[in-house]
Parts: structure tokens; C-alpha cells; sequence
């Protein structure tokens, strides 16, 4: 029998989970389809469980840097330990954001979903029509084709390791592969770090790219830029990468080239929506090419970052407009950054476009003399501001520091809010602090 509902979800992670509960705010039956583990990428495999294993990268890097200064003394991560204190973290999730669901009077299905030739979505044995669909099935590790792919490994193994092995590869330069490369190193492992280009961290300053990379070097990360690996094999128990003049044995590969959106199994053949290589193709109300099925999250192709709070953003849009307000989606300026010692944070208006538009004033400073830096002997602390000489407001801002979370946030305040930079400067803030620090960098 075919079960009917307002809203049917694909996918039960950040995006599906949040709309579902808002909907019912709007008294809308619906129902959430999950394949995996419910609450998605973020709390189980992504930014929730890194946050946690970051923190022996933290706390170990602070004390290195305190040596000789009132502290004596090294830390190390006991990486079975931080594990166990992950898992009690995610082994909860899932379960708890299904029952949070049903208790909201989802109907939740622990099934893979598809659309069948009838244009139902079939999840197990049960058929679910609905007034609208939403496909919200996210991303996951992309693996190269090369000869032995089979032994990658991916984020997800990473962030369920019981051991720490002596030495791991990460091939790609992103987010994920610096984020897990300053992990593993807290660790104790040694870490290789290869890169098909000589561009990692694209979306980023170049610049202060450069500098968070030296840093990583001189903590003992090997990067191996223009290398194309283009074999793996395994000898004992080890794994023996290849490419043009290249040779490395490791003890764990890791694919962190990028991820692919969850589409390719979903029946939308079926039913005439359109995808690309980045997704699913949505307009200004991430409707697709199908008028009742929408789409929304990392699976989308659109040109916004993929992150949680994008997905959670996109979530809140369709509940209005499922609601009645009919505006299109539009985003204010979106803080990207990957998290480590030090994080490389940015929004807005980037510095290479500043540097070359009258427009904008670009303001380079280098923190790390200053107090708040100093009185944690931090390394490494840059910051690039981007400023509109017609209204004197900040446009864009590129940070480079292990407390650029914090600024990174205020300045996307600033941004969006329009906030001139007198304005700012009026506000009293507590001092010392790394934001009470930015009246100084403006
Ligand atoms: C290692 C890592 C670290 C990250 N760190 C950060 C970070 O620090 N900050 C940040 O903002 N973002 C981070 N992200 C990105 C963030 O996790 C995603 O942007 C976010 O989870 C997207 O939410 P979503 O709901 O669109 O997709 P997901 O959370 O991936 O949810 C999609 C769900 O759909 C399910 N699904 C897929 N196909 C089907 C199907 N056919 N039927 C039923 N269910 C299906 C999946 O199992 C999944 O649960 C990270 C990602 C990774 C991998
Ligand atoms: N802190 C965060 O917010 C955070 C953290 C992790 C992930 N994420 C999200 O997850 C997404 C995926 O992250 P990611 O790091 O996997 O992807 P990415 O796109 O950021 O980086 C992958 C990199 O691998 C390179 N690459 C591709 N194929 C390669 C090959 N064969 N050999 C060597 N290099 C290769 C690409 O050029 C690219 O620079 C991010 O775009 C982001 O949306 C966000």
C-alpha cells in the first residue's frame, strides 16, 4: 500500500533532520528516509567527531608552544583514549536523532530510498507519495580511479581508527586532507601529504596558505606537491604508492580528493531530474527540474561552500517557502575555515581581488607579537582585512591563527550586518581578547 504524506525527505542528516522537525512546526506530515546513520555526515563522520580528535592537536601544540615559557614538560594524545571519548560522542547520535524525529510524529525509515517508473519513493517494501520531495542525501569520499584503489581508505575509517599507524598518506589538499593530516600528527604519525598540483587549499588566500603550510612543515607534515599517485599496492602490511618518479610505502592511504554527491542511485531518471557533476541542478528556490521535488545540501550543485550551517540555512529556506513566502533563496556572505594549529579561516571579499580594485582598501597585519598571541608564545598569527573605501565597512577578511574561528565569526557579523567601521570601534568589548584585538586590525 502507498503511503501519503505532505513531504517525503531522502536523506536524514543535517538538512533532512532539521526541515523535518520545522515542517512539523507547520503541522505537515512528514517522512524521513534514511539509508546509514541518522542525524548524517556532521555529528557521525564529519565536523562533530573531528572537533573532538582535533582537540589532542590543540592541547598538545599549546603546551609545545609554551616550552621555556612558565611551562615544562611535554603532553602526548593517547589516541585509544580520545577515540573512546569520540565514540561516546557520535555512538548516540543516530539513535537519538530518530527518536527526537519520531517524537516529533516523523515517520522515520531506516531504508535506502529511490524513485521507482511510477515517480513514488520506494524505501524497503513501502511506497511513499507525497505533494513534495526533498532530496537531501549529501556527499560522500570521492576514491581516484588508479590501479589498487581498493586499499584507500577514507575520512570516515580516519575518524574511526583504533590504532594510530606510524605513518599515513593523505592524497588530495583540501579541508579534509589538512584538517586529518594535523590530527594524525598530533598523534604521533608520520604524515605524507601529496597534492596532484602545486595549488592545495584553493579557496583560500595563497599567501597565508603558504605560511600555514611552512608551519606544517616545520611540525614534521611531508607535502609532496605536483604528484600524481598513480598506483597503489601492497606489500606485507604496508601499501606502496606510485606515480611519475615517485615512490613512497606508507602504512594507511587516505582518499581526501574531494566527495561526490549522493545521486547516482536514486532513480532520478525516473523522474526528470536533472544533475551535473556537482549535483543536483536546482533553481532560486532549489526546486529542481521535476516542480515537486526539491533538493538541498551538500547534494545540491550550486556554488555555495558545503558545509553544515549552508545545509542548515537551505533547510530553513524550504520550510518558509513550503510555509507560503514565496522570496527566493539568497545568501549573505559564508566564513569557510580548516580547523588546526593554525586554522586558515576566510569570507568575503578575498585579498587577491582587493589587492588589484581601487574600491578596497587591504589591510596585512601580523598578530603574533601582539598581546593575546604573545602571551601564548602562537607561532603563527596573520590576518588580511579587505575594507570598502566608499562606505568604510569591512568587505572580506583572511585569517591565519588557532583562534581564527573567533574572528573569522565577528568579521562575517560585520560583513553582513553592514557595519561600519567607526561603529565597530564605539562598541566596548572585553579586553584582553582576540576580539577586542580586531579595533586594532581595522
Ligand atoms: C570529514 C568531514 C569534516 C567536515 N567538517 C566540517 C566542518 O568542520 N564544518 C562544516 O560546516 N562542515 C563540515 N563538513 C561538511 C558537513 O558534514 C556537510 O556539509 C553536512 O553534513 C551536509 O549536510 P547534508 O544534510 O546535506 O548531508 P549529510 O549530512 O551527508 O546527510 C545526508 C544523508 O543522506 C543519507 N543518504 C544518502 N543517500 C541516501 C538514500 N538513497 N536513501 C536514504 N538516505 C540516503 C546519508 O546516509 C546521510 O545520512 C565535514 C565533512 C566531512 C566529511
Ligand atoms: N572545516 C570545514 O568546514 C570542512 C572540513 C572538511 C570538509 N568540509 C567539506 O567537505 C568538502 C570536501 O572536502 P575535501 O577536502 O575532500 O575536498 P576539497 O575539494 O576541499 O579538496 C580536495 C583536493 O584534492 C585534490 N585532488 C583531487 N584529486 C586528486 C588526486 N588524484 N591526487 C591529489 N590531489 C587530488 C583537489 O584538487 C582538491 O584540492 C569540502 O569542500 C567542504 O565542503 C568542510
Amino acid at each position: 500500500m502507498t503511503k501519503q504524506y505532505d513531504v517525503v525527505i531522502l536523506g536524514g542528516g543535517v538538512a533532512g533532520a532539521s526541515l523535518a522537525h520545522s515542517l512539523r512546526r507547520q503541522n505537515k506530515t512528514v517522512a524521513v528516509v534514511e539509508d546509514n546513520l541518522f542525524g548524517g555526515t556532521c555529528p557521525n563522520r564529519g565536523c562533530d567527531p573531528k572537533k573532538i580528535l582535533l582537540s589532542g592537536l590543540e592541547i598538545t601544540q599549546l603546551v609545545d608552544d609554551m616550552q621555556g615559557n612558565g611551562i615544562s614538560g611535554r603532553v602526548s594524545v593517547n589516541w585509544p583514549d580520545l577515540m573512546r571519548k569520540k565514540r561516546q560522542y557520535t555512538n548516540p547520535i543516530s539513535s537519538a536523532t530518530q527518536n527526537s524525529l519520531t517524537a516529533d510524529g516523523v515517520d522515520t525509515y531506516h531504508e535506502h530510498a529511490h524513485f521507482n517508473a511510477e515517480g513514488l519513493v520506494e524505501a524497503g517494501n513501502e511506497q511513499l507519495s507525497a505533494d513534495k520531495f526533498v532530496i537531501a542525501t549529501g556527499q560522500r569520499p570521492s576514491i581516484p580511479d588508479i590501479a589498487g584503489h581498493q586499499y584507500f581508505k577514507t575520512s570516515t575509517d580516519f575518524l574511526n581508527l583504533d590504532e594510530m599507524p606510524s605513518d599515513v598518506t593523505f592524497i588530495g589538499g583540501g579541508y579534509i586532507g589538512f584538517e586529518l593530516a594535523g590530527i594524525a600528527r598530533a598523534a604521533g604519525a608520520k604524515v605524507h601529504l601529496i597534492h596532484h598540483n602545486d595549488r592545495p587549499l584553493k579557496q583560500f588566500d595563497q599567501q597565508l596558505g603558504q605560511q600555514a603550510i611552512d608551519h606544517l612543515s616545520e611540525i614534521g607534515i611531508d607535502f609532496h606537491f605536483n604528484t600524481e599517485v598513480s598506483q597503489i599496492t601492497q606489500v606485507g602490511a604496508q601499501f606502496f604508492l606510485e606515480g611519475d618518479q615517485f615512490q613512497l610505502p606508507t602504512d594507511m592511504v587516505f582518499a581526501t580528493a574531494g566527495r561526490t554527491p549522493n545521486v547516482d542511485t536514486l532513480g532520478l531518471e525516473n523522474v526528470g531530474v536533472n544533475v551535473d557533476h556537482h549535483g543536483v541542478v536546482v533553481n532560486e528556490h532549489l526546486q529542481t527540474t521535476n516542480p515537486t521535488i526539491f533538493a538541498m545540501g551538500d547534494v545540491v550543485s550550486t556554488e555555495q561552500p558545503k558545509l553544515t550551517p549552508v545545509a542548515g540555512y537551505e533547510a530553513g529556506y524550504l520550510a518558509k517557502y513550503f510555509g507560503g513566502a514565496p522570496a527566493p533563496i539568497a545568501f549573505k556572505a559564508i566564513p569557510t575555515m580548516v580547523f588546526g594549529q593554525p586554522s586558515l579561516a576566510q569570507v568575503g571579499v578575498p585579498a587577491s581581488i582587493a589587492a588589484d580594485n581601487d574600491q578596497y582598501l587591504l589591510i596585512t597585519n601580523d598578530m603574533h607579537k601582539w598581546y593575546s598571541y604573545h602571551r601564548l608564545n602562537e607561532p603563527v598569527a596573520k590576518a588580511k582585512v579587505v575594507i570598502d573605501r566608499n562606505n568604510e565597512t569591512v568587505v572580506g577578511a583572511t585569517i591565519l591563527s588557532n583562534h581564527a574561528d573567533y574572528l573569522i565569526n565577528i568579521f562575517t557579523l560585520m560583513i553582513n550586518q553592514h557595519m561600519k567601521i567607526s561603529d565597530f570601534n564605539q562598541e566596548i568589548l572585553v579586553y584582553p581578547t582576540f576580539a577586542s584585538d580586531i579595533q586594532y586590525l581595522v
